[in-house]
């Protein structure tokens, strides 16, 4: 792997009002007394709602029913704000944020007329500002191609959070007051007129709506749009932080390959320093995926264990029920590698990979990322028949539905050699995990939604019983039904000394709460300037290299025409992802 050299410093800043209140002695005293309310509430959910191996399916149906939605911060404007949900009365949501309010400011959307924007963004923004978390002087500028008055838009985004299936339940009176923060400028991204029009709406939120002249620049454009947005903000001077803090959240995919995520970062860092960039990749907002750094380093039993003298191999996979969705302009630009293998599940690999960072801090936690993705075994071209598998699926069944290939579905090429299933084998040359393989698979039109990591043990030196499993594996459930598990062998009862396989179960909706959506927390956390859940710039660019030689090989000028379809919908994807594991290992059936 090589390295390029590492850009500006970036450690998140700190304004004078964030230090002023991370100091404030009152708020931690409350903030401590609210930490021991919260862990009682926890004891108390711990008692009625952890599920047991072959507890009755009643009492998880219980906890679900009883889960409320528990935001994991809260800030001291919680209780001054309007937002009807601001009472100040949950304690997790107290402990959490009591030191880290964002200050007032405006969040500015490109893209907001999208799809991503529409289904995602907007219900995410409404959920932290209903819950308290943004304060009063907060805005939005939604900014598109799209010709409309701000009337016009705040009816669409109202209409937008009535309909997607992302937005929390809806408090009465929230929508009339949430609306009146909503503007919308217009214009071609490429010209510098919008950005001109976007400074008067930075210079309104000062002057007209009480906020400061701090700006979260969102951009939910295609990747195309990336580079001329954020030369059009630097044009206008909008990345100087004189006048109040300024950030620019990028969309994934960052690139379609190594140069040109390396070309797109050039382009940025003419603009903006490292410490204003925010990559997004929401995967890393999953309360899950935080879960996963949360066993490995907050316990004492499971490290011991984390290495190649116990693991026989780790099994990542990310597999979905849907289809394109209506996405082919995209999709067949990006493929599975560019959509989710480059990223979403290279965070999960780096997550279950590196070694313990020494604080649970941005550079530090990113720090050791990158030293797990540079500890990668190459992947050059000619390897990678070897390491890596690719599918397109074709027509087939699902929950007793026929539902078509993807060539069948629209706008997609009838040739096309876009993947939709990737299965790879990544391998660490570190000490810690010499020999163990790590496989990372991800498809579209698998039998059914499911992520989860699977730490697969060795197998016992000695079968002194009969029966019992193989191995034991520990699974972290990223979605659904997030919890983790244990699978080991227990004696069954009974005269005879046989083992059978049984399972420890625990379950999030043990907490009684309804897990946040990743682009709250997400956002929230840029918004606070804590970037510690978004991928660097040279995490990004080591990601690139580790898929390089795959899209070489797929994609290249001699790359082989694939024998597309080779799985049906509905299925598991192609057999020779099976192979792919070598003798006595097998995907997980999930
Ligand atoms: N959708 C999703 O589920 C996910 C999306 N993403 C990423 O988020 C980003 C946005 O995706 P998505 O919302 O799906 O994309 P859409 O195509 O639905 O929306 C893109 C937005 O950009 C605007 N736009 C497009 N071209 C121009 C232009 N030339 N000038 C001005 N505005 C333009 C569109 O305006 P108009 O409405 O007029 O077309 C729209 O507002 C992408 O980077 C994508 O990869 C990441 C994860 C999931
Ligand atoms: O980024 C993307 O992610 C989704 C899957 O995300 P999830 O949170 O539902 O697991 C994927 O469907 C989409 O193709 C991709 O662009």
């Amino acid at each position: 792997m090589t390295d390029r050299p590492r850009p500006k410093k970036s450690s998140p800043k700190k304004s004078g009002p964030e230090k002023a209140l991370a100091k404030e002695s009152a708020a931690q005293g409350e903030a401590a007394k609210a930490t021991r309310q919260a862990t009682q509430q926890t004891e108390a959910a711990k008692k009625v709602g952890v599920a047991q191996p072959g507890a009755p399916a009643q009492s998880r149906k219980a906890a679900r029913k009883s889960r409320q939605r528990v935001p994991k911060h809260a800030g001291d404007n919680a209780p001054k704000s309007d937002a009807p949900g601001a009472d100040g009365q949950n304690p997790f949501r107290t402990a959490m944020r009591r030191s880290r309010a964002p200050e007032p400011a405006t969040l500015v959307i490109f893209g907001a007329t999208g799809d991503l924007a529409r289904r995602k963004l907007l219900p995410a923004v409404f959920g932290l500002w209903q819950d308290g978390l943004l304060g009063s002087a907060f805005n939005i500028v939604g900014v598109g191609r799209q010709e409309m008055d701000d009337e016009q838009f705040k009816d669409y985004a109202i209409d937008a959070l009535k309909t997607s299936k992302e937005t929390d339940e809806i408090k009465e009176g929230s929508l009339e007051k949430f609306r009146e923060l909503l503007y919308y400028e217009y214009g071609e991204f490429g010209e510098d007129e919008v950005y001109d029009k976007v400074r008067s709406e930075l210079d309104r939120a000062e002057t007209a709506r009480g906020g400061g002249k701090n700006a979260l620049f969102y951009l939910s454009t295609p990747p195309s749009l990336f580079e001329p947005i954020s030369s059009g903000l630097g044009r206008q001077g909008l990345q100087d932080e004189t006048e109040g803090w300024r950030r620019i959240v990028i969309e994934k995919p960052f690139g379609r390959d190594l140069q040109s995520a390396r070309e797109l970062n050039d382009a940025i860092h003419r603009v903006w320093d490292e410490s204003q960039v925010y990559r997004i990749d929401h995967y890393l907002g999953k309360e899950t995926v935080q879960n996963l750094m949360a066993i490995r380093f907050g316990n004492a039993i499971f490290e011991p264990l984390w290495n190649r003298g116990f693991v026989d191999h780790v099994q990542i996979t990310a597999s979905e029920d849907l289809g394109l969705e209506g996405r082919a302009g995209y999709y067949e630009e990006a493929g599975i590698v560019r959509d989710m293998l480059q990223n979403h599940l290279m965070q999960l690999f780096t997550l279950t990979a590196m070694e313990a960072p020494s604080a649970f801090e941005a550079d530090a936690i990113r720090d050791e990322k990158v030293k797990v993705l540079r500890a990668v075994k190459r992947i050059p071209a000619d390897r990678v028949p070897e390491v890596a598998v690719r599918g397109q699926y074709g027509p087939g069944a699902l929950d007793g539905q026929t539902v078509p290939g993807y060539k069948q579905e629209p706008d997609v090429k009838r040739g096309s050699r876009t993947p939709t299933y990737v299965a790879v084998k990544l391998e660490v040359d570190n000490w810690r995990w010499q020999g163990v393989p790590f496989f990372l698979r991800t498809g579209k039109r698998l039998p059914k939604k499911v992520t989860e990591i699977a730490v697969v043990f060795k197998r016992p030196p000695l079968g002194l019983f009969p029966g019992g499993l193989e191995r034991n594996v520990l699974a972290f459930r990223i979605q659904p039904d997030e919890g983790v598990s244990l699978k080991f062998s227990s004696k069954s009862p009974g005269q005879e000394m046989v083992l059978r396989e049984v399972v420890m179960d625990f379950r999030y909706d043990a907490f009684g709460a309804q897990l946040e959506s990743p682009y709250s927390r997400l956002l929230l956390d840029a918004m606070l300037g804590d970037a510690t859940l978004f991928p660097r710039e040279d995490e990004v660019d080591h990601a690139w290299q580790i898929v390089s030689g795959i899209l070489q090989a797929w994609e290249g000028a001699d790359a082989a025409a694939p024998k597309f379809p080779n799985y049906a919908a509905g299925t598991w994807g192609p057999d020779a992802a099976d192979e792919l594991l070598g003798p006595g290992r097998r995907w997980r059936r999930l």
